[in-house]
C-alpha cells in the first residue's frame, strides 16, 4: 500500500463548499454573497455587509434599520463585565481580554448551547454590538481612562472611533476605518474561520467557536501580523534604511510580516482599496514619511522575493495614523471577522458533519512494556 500524501497546512486541500464568500487568486477577486468586496466597500456601510454576510442579500431600508435598532441597543458593557475586564492585568493583550469577553458573555447567556440559527444570529448580533465596546475599553486602559458608554447617535464605524478615541475623526478617517472592517469581515476558509468551524462541528457553542477562532487569529501568520507590520516599521525607522534592513532580515531568515499569503501568489486582491484609504489617512494625518517606508520595503520585498504585500501591510499603519494603539489592531480584526465567522458557523450547522482529518504515524513501532 503506498503511503497517503501529506498536505502539510491542508495546503490546497478543499475541505468544504462555502456560499458565503469566494476567493479567486487566478483573478485577485474575492466577493462576498456574490459582490466584489471593492464594490461593496465603494457603496455600502459595514452594517449593510454584516447583514449580507450572515442572511446572503443586502438589506431593505427596513431591515436595515431593524438590524440598527437592535445593534444599537446592545452595544453597551454590564458594569459586572468590565469590572471583570479591569481585573485582568494590565500587561494581558488586548486580543486576550477580548477573547475572555466573549467566554464571560457566553456563560451568561442562558440560550448559549441553544444551536438554532435563529439563537444563534441572536448571539452574532449581540458580540457584532459590544465587540467595539471591548476594544475602545482596552485601549483607554492604556492611557489610564475609564470607558465611555457607546452613543446610539451613531453609526457603528463612527461609534467604534467614538469610544476609542473619545471623539468622532474626520469622515476620511471614519470612512477609511469602514472600509478596513468591510475588507477585514470575511475570507473563506482561513486559519480563524476554520478553527470556528472545527469547534462547530463537534456541536459545541458559538461563543466556544469564537474564542477558538480569536486564538488563532492571534497568531503572527494571520491576524496578529497587522500589528507585527506595525513593529517592522518602527524597527526600520525610515524610508532610506527599508532596502539594507530586508537583506539582513531575509539573510536572518525572519518572516517578514503583512507579505505573503497562502491563497493569493500574485497580490491579495484587497490591498489597493486599502492602500487607498492608507493614503487618504495619511494626507489628513501627516503621514507622508510613512508612506514612504511603506512604499520603500513593498518594494525591496518584491525585488528580493516576489512576494506581495496581504491585507495586514496597509491596515496596520493606517490604524496607526487613525490613533489605534499597536495592540488594538488584531482586535479590530475580531470585530469585523466576528461577521464573516458567524456566517460560517451557521453554515457548518445547516450541513454539519464532525472535521477530523486523518495522520500518517511517524512515531515508535509498537512494543512491549518493559519498565512498570
Ligand atoms: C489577513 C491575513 O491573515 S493575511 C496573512 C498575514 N500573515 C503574514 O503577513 C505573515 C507573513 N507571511 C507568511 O508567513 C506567509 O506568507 C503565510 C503564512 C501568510 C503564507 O504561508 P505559505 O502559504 O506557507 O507560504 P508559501 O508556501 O507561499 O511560501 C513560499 C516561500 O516564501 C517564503 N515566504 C512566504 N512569506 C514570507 C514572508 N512574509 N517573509 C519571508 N519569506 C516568506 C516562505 O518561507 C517560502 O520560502 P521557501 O520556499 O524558501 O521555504
Ligand atoms: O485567507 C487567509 O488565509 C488569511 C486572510 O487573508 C484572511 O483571513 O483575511
Amino acid at each position: 500500500m503506498s503511503a497517503p500524501t501529506i498536505h502539510k497546512g491542508l495546503s490546497g486541500v478543499v475541505v468544504d463548499t462555502t456560499g458565503v464568500s469566494m476567493v479567486n487568486p487566478d483573478t485577485n477577486s474575492l466577493t462576498y454573497r456574490g459582490y466584489p468586496v471593492q464594490d461593496l466597500a465603494a457603496h455600502c456601510g459595514f452594517e449593510e455587509v454584516a447583514y449580507l454576510l450572515w442572511h446572503g442579500e443586502l438589506p431593505t431600508p427596513a431591515q436595515l434599520a431593524e438590524q440598527n435598532q437592535a445593534e444599537r441597543a446592545q452595544r453597551g458593557l454590564p458594569v459586572e463585565l468590565v469590572m471583570t475586564l479591569l481585573s485582568l492585568p494590565e500587561t494581558a493583550h488586548p486580543m486576550d481580554t477580548l477573547r475572555t469577553a466573549v467566554s464571560i458573555i457566553g456563560a451568561n447567556d442562558p440560550a448559549e448551547d441553544d444551536n438554532s440559527p435563529e439563537a444563534n444570529q441572536a448571539k452574532a448580533l449581540r458580540l457584532f454590538a459590544v465587540l467595539p465596546s471591548v476594544v475602545a475599553l482596552t485601549q483607554r486602559r492604556r492611557h489610564g481612562l475609564l470607558p465611555l458608554p457607546p452613543r446610539d447617535d451613531l453609526g457603528y464605524a463612527e461609534n467604534f472611533l467614538y469610544l476609542t478615541l473619545g471623539a468622532v475623526p474626520e469622515p476620511v478617517i471614519v470612512r477609511a476605518f469602514e472600509t478596513s472592517l468591510i475588507l477585514y469581515a470575511e475570507h473563506s476558509f482561513n486559519a480563524s474561520t476554520f478553527t470556528s468551524r472545527v469547534v462547530t462541528s463537534t456541536l459545541s457553542d458559538l461563543y466556544s467557536a469564537v474564542t477558538a477562532a480569536i486564538g488563532a487569529l492571534k497568531g503572527p501568520l494571520h491576524g496578529g501580523a497587522n500589528e507585527a507590520v506595525m513593529a517592522t516599521f518602527e524597527e526600520i525607522g525610515v524610508a532610506d534604511k527599508a532596502e539594507a534592513w530586508l537583506t539582513k532580515a531575509l539573510a536572518d531568515k525572519r518572516k517578514i510580516m503583512g507579505f505573503g499569503h497562502r491563497v493569493y501568489k500574485k497580490g491579495d486582491s484587497r490591498v489597493p482599496t486599502m492602500r487607498q484609504a492608507l493614503q487618504e489617512v495619511a494626507e489628513l494625518r501627516d503621514g507622508h514619511e510613512l508612506l514612504d517606508l511603506y512604499e520603500a520595503l513593498a518594494q525591496a520585498m518584491h525585488t528580493a522575493k516576489g512576494l506581495h504585500p496581504n491585507l495586514d501591510y496597509p491596515a496596520g499603519p493606517a490604524y496607526h495614523l487613525m490613533g489605534f494603539d499597536t495592540p488594538v489592531f488584531t482586535p479590530i480584526f475580531v470585530a469585523a471577522r466576528i461577521t464573516g465567522w458567524t456566517a460560517h458557523i451557521t453554515e457548518q450547522l445547516a450541513a454539519n458533519s464532525l472535521i477530523r482529518p486523518s495522520s500518517t504515524y511517524s512515531g515508535k513501532p509498537q512494543r512491549a512494556i518493559t519498565r512498570c
